[in-house]
């Protein structure tokens, strides 16, 4: 298996938003060090799931990023992606490592180490750590768990930490310093004004 990605753009599918043109955007920036997460409103189809994942995973081909579908495995499969990503509220890990097989990459979300472990565990092959910091992006979040949490779990799995929730460039260093491998961001690239500098700077930050 490749190894992953430190950088993970998370499709923002919110009204308004053009998850596509920022992938474009991002792509050619970031090439292999970027994993696409396609992620979609709780609403959606799997339709719509399907058809932004079938893009998705061939705009990621001409770059060799590597994209994964979130929650919705039978998607993943569908298209072809790299893997999925599961959390407390989608299938066991166990169970989605039996869908999506051995050579799959499969993340799971955990926030403390006890968890976390477990997952390893069961399969998952990275953990999305968080939340960091605080998001607007999702509601119904527990508090922020901050480096100190990232820390915590990193150092009682030996699988790559991706760490999520609220992380910009400048929250990067002490996220890496914590032991994360690497980030998962939706704002960071959705919201900005130019999301190929702001892919950049992710990068140039996640590298040091
Ligand atoms: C990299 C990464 N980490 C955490 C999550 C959150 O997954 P989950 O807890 O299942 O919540 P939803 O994203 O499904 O709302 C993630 N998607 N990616
Ligand atoms: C899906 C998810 N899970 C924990 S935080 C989060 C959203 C992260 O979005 P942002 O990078 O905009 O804070
Ligand atoms: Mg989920």
């Amino acid at each position: 298996m490749p190894s992953l990605g430190r950088l993970h753009l998370i499709t923002d599918t919110r009204p308004g938003r053009d998850p596509l043109a920022v992938l474009r955007a991002a792509l050619p920036v970031a090439r292999a060090e970027l994993v696409v997460q396609v992620r979609v409103e709780d609403d959606a189809t799997d339709r719509q799931a399907y058809e932004l994942a079938r893009r998705v995973v061939a705009l990621c081909r001409r770059y060799g990023a590597t994209c994964l579908v979130n929650d919705r495995l039978h998607v993943a499969l569908a298209v072809d992606a790299a893997g999925g990503h599961v959390g407390a509220e989608d299938l066991p890990v166990r169970a989605a490592r039996r869908v999506l097989g051995s050579a799959a990459v499969l993340g799971a979300t955990a926030r403390e180490p006890g968890s976390a472990a477990e997952a390893v565990a069961a399969g998952a092959s990275y953990l999305g750590v968080g939340p960091c910091h605080p998001t607007g992006t999702k509601t119904g979040l527990p508090a922020p768990i901050g480096p100190a949490g990232v820390r915590a779990v990193a150092e009682a799995v030996d699988v790559p930490v991706i760490a999520i929730g609220g992380v910009t460039a400048a929250s990067v260093p002490a996220l890496r310093a914590a032991g994360a491998y690497g980030v998962a961001v939706v704002g960071a690239l959705s919201g900005a004004a130019d999301p190929a500098r702001a892919t950049a700077e992710l990068l140039g930050a996640l590298r040091c």
